[in-house]
């Protein structure tokens, strides 16, 4: 049995975390962690407030689903203390992903922090690197709910990642081009843009669009419901038990 605690769990990705775990007879909940959480036991699996008591706390897992500015903190709090991060949070630096896959070296503990565990998204990501490569002219569009705390979401951030790994560099739109409102033209990352949509309804969303002449291309993900993540989250808890340093992105452990 591999035992899980569950960061955030009473957040709506964590909530859903908690019933994917129940639902699978290999995994064990072992704890549960939220500031909010006013319950000190659920079904006999133990409650914390502050991560901090979990100290020496016997588990294998780390999940977390809480916020961009606790992340960090707690993915080392993870690895320090002998549990396997599987984060889904977003809002890292490029920095403090490489000092935590230090850290977990040094531990020898697999981990993963994964923006995006739809497998669907994982493909868009892996199709939109391979056009960038003949399409170099690209703009993301991602869309979420309304709730959502980070602008640009992960997601897009790692895809604009992966496609500066084969897209040529370039400047995209006119040379003299002018906002007359600010920000009109999106967040540049390496030459290219990113826009963020956020309204009620929305769940998680992302268009990569491709334009060359006289011709486009749309790669388009849809999650519609938060159990679209789960399969994902599922599979990082397991494969994070047979490697010895933490990655970044699903689809190194698929
Ligand atoms: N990687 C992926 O596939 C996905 C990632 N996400 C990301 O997961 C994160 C959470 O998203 P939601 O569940 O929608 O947010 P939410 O706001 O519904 O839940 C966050 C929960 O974390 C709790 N929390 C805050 N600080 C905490 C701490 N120090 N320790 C433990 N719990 C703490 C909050 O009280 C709240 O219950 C966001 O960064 C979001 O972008 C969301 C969906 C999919
Ligand atoms: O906040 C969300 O909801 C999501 N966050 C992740 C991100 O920032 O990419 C993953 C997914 O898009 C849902």
């Amino acid at each position: 049995m591999t035992k899980v605690i569950i960061a955030g769990f009473k957040g709506r990705m964590g909530s859903t975390a908690v019933d994917m775990v129940k639902n699978d007879n290999t995994l064990e909940l072992a704890a549960l962690v939220d500031p909010f959480a006013t319950e000190k036991e659920i079904d006999g699996v133990p409650v914390f407030n502050d991560k901090a008591d979990l100290a020496g706390f016997a588990a294998d897992v780390w999940v977390d689903f809480t916020m961009p500015s606790v992340a960090y903190d707690n993915t080392k709090f993870a690895l320090e203390n002998g549990f396997r991060p599987v984060v889904g949070t977003t809002g890292f630096t490029e920095a403090q992903i490489t000092e935590l896959i230090a850290l977990s070296k040094s531990k020898g503990l697999g981990g993963l922090i994964a923006p995006n565990f739809a497998i669907g998204a994982i493909l868009l990501m892996e199709f939109s690197q391979k056009a960038a490569k003949y399409f170099p002219d690209v703009e993301i569009i991602e869309l979420h709910h309304d709730k959502k705390k980070d602008a640009p979401s992960g997601t897009a951030v790692k895809t604009a990642e992966l496609i500066k790994e084969t897209r040529t560099y370039k400047k995209q739109g006119a040379a003299d081009e002018v906002e007359t409102i600010a920000g009109a033209r999106g967040a540049e990352f390496d030459g290219m843009r990113i826009h963020s949509v956020r309204l009620p309804g929305l769940v998680a969303h992302q268009e990569v669009i491709f334009g060359a002449n006289g011709e486009g291309l749309t790669l388009r993900h849809d999650s519609y419901d938060r159990v679209s993540f789960m399969s994902g989250v599922n599979i990082g808890i397991k494969q994070v038990m047979t490697i010895t340093e933490l990655v970044y992105g699903l689809e190194h452990l698929l």
